[in-house]
């Protein structure tokens, strides 16, 4: 379903520079889209129009198929659906107080006071901001700021948050933490739509992407149709992204499956091919006749196990201390993933829980359950990119457990199958602390 659409949209700035060229774009409810360009291209104008910002000098915007208008109510009533994050929080951010702030939107709706509190409690609970919401927001991080303009837009309970280059100067935990908020709230049915020069990002976040160069839509697609295209980067002064600048790499030297579209490392590690016989640097005390062990390869190799280390035997030393191996097969088990729902959390449980089922990793998702195992000295081997890195460690056999709550357990149980269904890898993956009631209920349903 089309949620947002521009038609032929045209905008110059009143010293006439031209800053937006006949832009028609479609963006569908529900889903992760990304504006791509270099500096300069029109993100930032397209965004502001989007919300009625900026108004058009040609085209038009519609909203659930209906043409915006410009009148202060409809304005009212667009700016409450399609909320925008700025790049710079602190055009966003001018309250005294981070509660004042995020209260400012739901007050300005004409929310009663106790909606209004109710609202902002839990809405800065849910972006991990309770602690500091008496504190002045400029002596917050650059992390915490972008949290609370965030927070500022959440509050209103938008249907479509467009955010400009969410990360601009994020330290890497601090995007992590912004972009698993982003994938939380997409979770829960926002439309989320973000600008950004990172190819990276784009590549491995978004469903849909439109790159943008000179103020126009160049070209649209999928991730993989618009990064796989070398034409389209250039066109648009952009680089491949890593993960398929590695790929191309590692398959002209015909290690890889051909035609595979890597955007993530488990995607790009399950796209190795298997190899019976290959050379390999070995450590010099290594003889002819000996066993080692070069690493984990899985898939192809074993396509009835879950998961493969493999050895391999050493059948000649060249002089140059290159050997010829041949790879043996030796199938393991993975190992697991389990995921404890933090909304029905007790220290006790999740501690007899990780000694029973001898939990070596384990990675907290959501700011609830990453406070949570900081206030009970819960140590975390993972913060960021907790279900990939999660599904890494169990294919290297490893025991992992996942911390989260609310949508984010489907959405971790969905990320993990999706991976098994693509790869043929069978990993063991389980709600540890099941809702009993709402099994029961389900049970008694069936
Ligand atoms: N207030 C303004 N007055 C005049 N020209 C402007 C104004 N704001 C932006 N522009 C111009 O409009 C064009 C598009 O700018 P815009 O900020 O939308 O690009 P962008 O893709 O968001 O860039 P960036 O990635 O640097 O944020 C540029 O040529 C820019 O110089």
């Amino acid at each position: 379903m089309v949620i947002l659409e521009t038609k032929n949209l045209s905008f110059s700035y009143p010293d006439g520079t031209l800053a937006l060229d006949s832009i028609s774009v479609t963006i569908e409810k529900g889903k992760k889209i990304a504006f791509v360009g270099r500096n300069g291209s029109g993100k930032s104008t397209l965004f502001l129009s989007m919300n009625g910002t900026h108004r058009p000098k040609k085209g038009e915007i519609l909203f659930h198929g209906k043409s915006m208008k410009y009148d202060s109510k409809s304005l009212r009533e667009i700016r409450k659906n399609i909320g925008i994050v700025f790049q710079n929080s602190d055009d966003q951010i001018f309250a005294p107080t981070i509660y004042q702030d995020v209260a400012f939107g739901p007050t300005n709706l004409g929310y009663p006071k106790d909606k209004v509190e109710d609202i902002v409690n839990k809405t800065l609970e849910y972006v991990g901001l309770t602690h500091l919401k008496d504190k002045p927001p400029h002596h917050l991080s650059g992390g915490q700021k972008k949290r609370v303009a965030i927070a500022g837009i959440v509050a209103m309970d938008p249907e479509v948050i467009i955010l400009d280059e969410p990360l601009a100067n994020l330290d890497p935990v601090g995007a992590d933490e912004v972009m698993d908020l982003l994938n939380e709230l997409n979770y829960f049915g926002k439309t989320i739509i973000i600008s950004t020069h990172d190819v990276n990002l784009a590549y491995g976040w978004a469903d849909y992407v439109f790159l943008m160069n000179e103020h126009k839509v160049i070209s649209e697609g999928t991730p993989e149709a618009i990064f796989m295209h070398d034409d389209n980067l250039k066109a648009a002064y952009l680089r491949r992204p890593v993960t398929l600048e590695i790929y191309e790499e590692i398959k002209r030297r015909g290690l890889v499956k051909p035609q595979c579209c890597p955007r993530d490392i488990p995607d790009l590690v399950h796209s190795l091919r298997s190899q019976q016989l290959l050379w390999a640097k070995v450590p010099s005390e290594v003889k002819e006749g000996d066993y080692i062990n070069l690493g984990i390869l899985y898939g192809d190799y074993a396509p009835d196990s879950g998961y493969e280390a493999a050895n391999c035997k050493v059948l000649h030393i060249h002089e140059d201390g290159l050997a010829i191996v041949e790879m043996e097969r030796r199938p393991y088990r993975a190992g697991s993933i389990g995921i404890y729902d933090t909304s029905r959390y007790s220290k006790d449980e999740l501690c007899d829980i990780i000694l029973r089922d001898e939990i070596e990793c384990i990675g907290a998702m959501g700011k609830r359950s990453k406070v949570l195992a900081e206030r009970d000295e819960i140590y975390l081997h993972v913060t960021a990119g907790v279900v990939d890195r999660s599904i890494l460690n169990s294919l290297a056999g490893q025991r992992c457990l996942i911390l989260t709550n609310g949508g984010m357990v489907c959405h971790a149980l969905k990320r993990i199958k999706d991976y098994m269904e693509k790869s043929g890898i069978n990993i063991p993956v389980t709600v540890v602390n099941p809702d009993q009631k709402k099994s029961e209920s389900d049970n008694i349903n069936n």
